[in-house]
């Protein structure tokens, strides 16, 4: 217990009676201005626990997404909460920009908000007065029971916090782009380029790569730094991240939770089935066409597999791990069909079966499978 002449011991009532406490410091806030470029990750899994696992990874700065994610104010403080205690900074994205929500979400103590689809100046503009108390702004005060003062512990908050709050607005369709100007003439802090929703309002849907999509989203970047206010993206694609950081973008996340972890256990789960043994079953279609319906099915499926054949034999495989082996003679044709040890061996084998007797749909010649199969 550190012991001062004049205050006694020093705990949190003698400091906070001596010293007037400003709103806490918003380091990402102050990492924007100084043009340092922050990297990030979107956290989508809704959990505190998993939050803090990702806390742990290194990010500058972490994204509580309450748009997309199954999160409401409550987990979405749950998970800042422990972001905070680590050295990454936590941001939140609201489902909407409206004033109720954004007085509630700064009154929890989240400073850097990102609001979503951001279409107009006016808009932006009343987003800037929602973060921000009158006279100047329209914030409601209700400092004295909320989270963001220590609950009136941090008598000065209300006169401090304007300049520790971060807004953020997110351009991400036509109409945002084209008002991207008058956007960057208000006092947000930074914008956000969303190409995922630019892309479907683009007319691509599913294709935040597609150049005419890129070249908006560059063209964005270059404009917003140019008006001297933070420019950032969520992009998985490395070059879209280094090209955006060439261009100044100093808030750039590039990766998401959710499809790291997603694709991280099915990657698992594969090795960990790979390790059993596959299953096969072996029949046989009598024909004396057998070579010419072999061709055919490693033609048809020459597209979507890999396929090595000639007139007697014929090698199919799915990158799922299902594969066909034909060897053609003058009377028949012998099949191996092979799935993984979990695919759906009956099933493959119907569907080989209504391709052959497709192309032998002059003759009846239903395979015959053997009924012992591994
Ligand atoms: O439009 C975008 O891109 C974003 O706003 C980010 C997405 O919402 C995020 O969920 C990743 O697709």
């Amino acid at each position: 217990m550190l012991i001062s002449a004049r205050l006694g011991p020093l705990t949190f009532a003698s400091l906070k009676r001596e010293f007037a406490m400003p709103a806490p410091t918003n380091r990402f806030k102050i990492a924007l201005k100084e043009k340092r470029p922050q990297m990030g990750c979107w956290i989508g899994l809704a959990s505190p626990y998993a939050a803090e696992i990702s806390a742990t990874a290194g990010f500058d700065w972490l994204l509580v997404d309450g748009e997309h994610a199954p999160n409401d104010l409550r987990s979405i403080l749950e998970q800042v909460r422990v972001i905070e205690a680590s050295d990454s900074i936590p941001l939140a994205r609201l489902p909407i920009g409206e004033t109720w929500l954004i007085k509630q979400y700064l009154d929890a103590g989240i400073q850097s908000l990102l609001v979503p689809m951001v279409e107009t100046k006016d808009q932006a503009e009343e987003l800037v007065r929602a973060v921000r108390y009158p006279p100047i702004g329209s914030r409601g005060v209700g400092s004295s029971l909320a989270r963001a003062s220590m609950f009136a512990a941090i008598d000065d908050y209300l006169t401090t916090a304007d300049d520790q709050i971060c807004l953020i607005v997110q351009v991400e369709n036509r109409a945002g782009m084209a008002a991207l100007d008058g956007i960057l003439e208000t006092e947000v802090d930074g914008v956000f380029i969303g190409p995922a929703d630019l892309a479907a309002d683009m007319g691509h849907i599913g294709q935040a790569g597609h150049p005419e999509v890129k070249a908006a989203v560059l063209d964005a970047i270059k404009r917003t730094v140019a008006a001297g206010k933070a420019a950032g993206i969520l992009t998985t694609d490395p070059e879209m991240q280094r090209q955006c950081l060439d261009l100044g973008a100093t808030f750039v996340a590039t990766d998401i939770d959710v499809t790291r972890f997603a694709s991280a256990i099915r990657t698992s789960a594969q090795k960990a089935l790979s390790l059993l043994p596959d299953q096969t079953a072996s029949g046989r279609m009598t024909s004396a066409n057998s070579s010419k319906y072999l061709q055919q099915l490693c033609k048809h499926w020459s597209h979507k597999a890999e396929v090595e054949f000639n007139e007697t034999h014929g090698r199919i495989n799915f990158s799922d791990g299902k594969s066909v082996e034909m060897s053609a003679t003058q009377d028949y044709l012998s099949i191996v069909a092979t799935t993984r040890a979990r695919g759906d061996l009956e099933h493959w084998k119907q569907i080989i079966e209504q391709h052959l007797l497709r192309f032998a749909f002059r003759e009846d010649c239903t395979p015959i499978w053997d009924q012992s199969s591994s």
